[in-house]
C-alpha cells in the first residue's frame, strides 16, 4: 500500500535493442516525470577511462575512476545530456568504440555497488523533484530498486532486436548490416549477463514482449501496466 503522493517510481530491465531508452523516455514524458538511463552512466564511466588513459582491464584503476566521476546526466526524458568532466560526451558514448568496450566497466565487480548507489541517489532525487522516475537498465528491478512500485521487463525476440539496432545503427536490416550488429547485441548481453539477470523476470517483475508491436504500441503496453499497478498500490 502507498498513498496517492508517493513517487512514481518505475524500474524497467531488458536486453540490448528490446527499446529501455526509448520507450521508458517516452513513459517518462507522458507521465511527467524524470527519466534516468543508468547504462549511460556506465558508458560515461568508460568514456572517462578511455579520455584519461586508464587501462579498463586494471580493475582497481577503474573502480578508482568510479569514485571519482565528474558526472552530469539530465533528467528532462526529452532533452537528455550527458557531461563528464566539462565535456559533453552525448554522442560520443553511443559510438560503437564506446559500446564494444562497455561491458568491460559493467562486469567489473569493485565498479557496480559504486554505480548502483549512485542510481539509488539520483532516483531518490529525481523522483522527489519530479514527483516520479522511470529508470532503466539491466539491475534495476532486481539490486537497484527491487521495491520500485512498477517494476517491467522488457524484452524482445533476438530478431527482433538484431532489425531494431541494424536499422537504428546501419540504416539497413540486410544481412550485412545484421551481422555488423551482432556484436553489440548479442555478443555484449552474453557479457553482460556475467553480472545481472535480465532476460527472465524475478518475483513481481511483469514481462512485456514487444517482438511484435511497433514503437507505440509499445508505450501504450508499458503504460498499461504502469496505470494497473500503479492502481493496485495506491489501493
Ligand atoms: N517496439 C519497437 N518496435 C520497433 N522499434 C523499436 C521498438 N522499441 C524500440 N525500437 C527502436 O529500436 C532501437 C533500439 O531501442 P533502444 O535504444 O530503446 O533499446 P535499448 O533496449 O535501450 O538498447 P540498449 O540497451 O542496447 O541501449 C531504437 O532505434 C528504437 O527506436
Ligand atoms: N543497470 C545497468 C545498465 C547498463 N549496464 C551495462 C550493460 C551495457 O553493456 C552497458 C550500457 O548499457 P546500454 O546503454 O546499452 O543500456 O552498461 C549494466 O550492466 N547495468
Amino acid at each position: 500500500m502507498t498513498s496517492d503522493s508517493a513517487p512514481l517510481t518505475i524500474a524497467i530491465d531488458g536486453p540490448s535493442g528490446s527499446g529501455k531508452s526509448s520507450v521508458s523516455k517516452a513513459v517518462a514524458a507522458r507521465l511527467g516525470i524524470g527519466y534516468l538511463d543508468t547504462g549511460a552512466m556506465y558508458r560515461a564511466l568508460t568514456w572517462w577511462c578511455l579520455d584519461q588513459g586508464v587501462d579498463l582491464a586494471d580493475e582497481a584503476a577503474v573502480v578508482v575512476a568510479a569514485e571519482a566521476l565528474p558526472l552530469e546526466l539530465s533528467t528532462d526524458p526529452e532533452d537528455q545530456r550527458v557531461v563528464v568532466g566539462g565535456t559533453d560526451v552525448t554522442a560520443d558514448i553511443r559510438s560503437t568504440a564506446i559500446s564494444s568496450e562497455v561491458s568491460k566497466v559493467a562486469t567489473n565487480t569493485g565498479v557496480r555497488p559504486i554505480l548502483q548507489q549512485a542510481q539509488r541517489d539520483r532516483m531518490a532525487a529525481i523522483a522527489e523533484e519530479t514527483g516520479g522516475v522511470v529508470a532503466e537498465g539491466r539491475d534495476i528491478t532486481t539490486v537497484v530498486a527491487p521495491d520500485a512500485l512498477v517494476r517491467l521487463l522488457l524484452t524482445a525476440s533476438e530478431e527482433a532486436r538484431l532489425r531494431r539496432r541494424s536499422a537504428e545503427v546501419h540504416g539497413a536490416v540486410d544481412e550485412e548490416a545484421i551481422a555488423a550488429t551482432r556484436d553489440q547485441v548479442l555478443r555484449r548481453d552474453r557479457d553482460d549477463s556475467a553480472v545481472s539477470q535480465f532476460t527472465v523476470a524475478a518475483d513481481g517483475v511483469v514481462t512485456v514482449d514487444t517482438s511484435d508491436l511497433d514503437f507505440d504500441e509499445s508505450v501504450e503496453a508499458v503504460l498499461a501496466v504502469v496505470a494497473s499497478l500503479a492502481a493496485h498500490a495506491r489501493g
